[in-house]
């Protein structure tokens, strides 16, 4: 037996503007979380300093809130933003569930963060880029007070439809072996015909945008997810 399968279909892909209905689609079409995706590009300092973490702007607290008022579900709340400190409050407030920050950008108060997170009754989690060597997590994850997800980017954050980099499976192979009983995510790129990679190298939480919302039929796309995930666990 495995870690439980989590498929969260990345509302970066949905139509904003009903942002509602289209979680309560993917609820019904059996999906376990939501996956939100929070970027901020400080418009002044990106062009002077360069220093955002992501060129795109996508949602952020007050869209959170919104959200909460709708549905009840778990909102896998990732964080591509320099300075996440600055998001657990507002985040909790507006009711997220999971907080991912990036180990890029948190060298120096992942032990702080991680405490805030916890304190707010969030679930922490850290990201990784794609070129970001595995060994930066580590202490993360085998601390005192350790995160409780790793989310491994398999494309570079900022943009939904991008092709998934399968030599990011190595990370998740290390991973699982060194943390059999960890969340495990991957994000970017997943879909029916990437799953089967991800979920062998053992993935368990399963980001996917465009697949599930481009599809015709997203509730095969879910379940299809799924029972990759759960397959290759009873193999292994
Ligand atoms: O974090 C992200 C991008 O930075 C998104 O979650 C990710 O790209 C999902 O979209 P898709 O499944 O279309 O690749
Ligand atoms: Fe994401």
């Amino acid at each position: 037996m495995g870690v439980a399968a989590k498929i969260a279909p990345s509302m970066l892909s949905s139509d904003f503007a009903n942002l509602a209905s289209e979680a309560e689609r993917m609820l019904k079409f059996g999906a376990d979380w939501l996956h939100m995706d929070i970027m901020v590009v400080l418009l002044f300092i990106h062009s002077f300093l360069n220093r955002h973490f992501v060129p795109n702007l996508t949602l952020g607290a007050p869209v959170i809130q919104s959200l909460r008022k709708h549905t009840e579900a778990y909102l896998d709340c990732h964080l591509m933003v320099t300075n996440p400190l600055d998001y657990v409050e507002p985040l909790s407030k507006a009711g997220a569930s999971g907080f991912t920050f990036h180990v890029e950008v948190s060298k120096e108060n992942w032990q702080e963060l991680v405490q805030r997170i916890k304190s707010k009754g969030m679930k922490p989690g850290v990201a990784l880029k794609p070129g970001t060597p595995i060994e930066d997590v580590y202490p993360l994850v085998e601390g005192e007070n350790p995160v409780e997800m790793v989310l491994v980017m398999t494309v570079e954050p900022g943009f939904g439809g991008q092709k998934f980099m399968p030599e990011m499976m190595e990370k998740v192979r290390t991973l699982r072996e060194r943390y059999p009983s960890l969340d495990i995510e991957v994000d970017g790129g997943l879909g029916p015909s990437t799953i089967n990679v991800a979920a062998s190298a053992g993935a368990n939480c399963i980001v996917a945008g465009s697949s599930v919302f481009g599809a015709s039929d997203p509730s095969a796309v879910i379940s299809l997810l799924r029972s990759s995930v759960e397959e290759s666990q009873h193999k292994s």
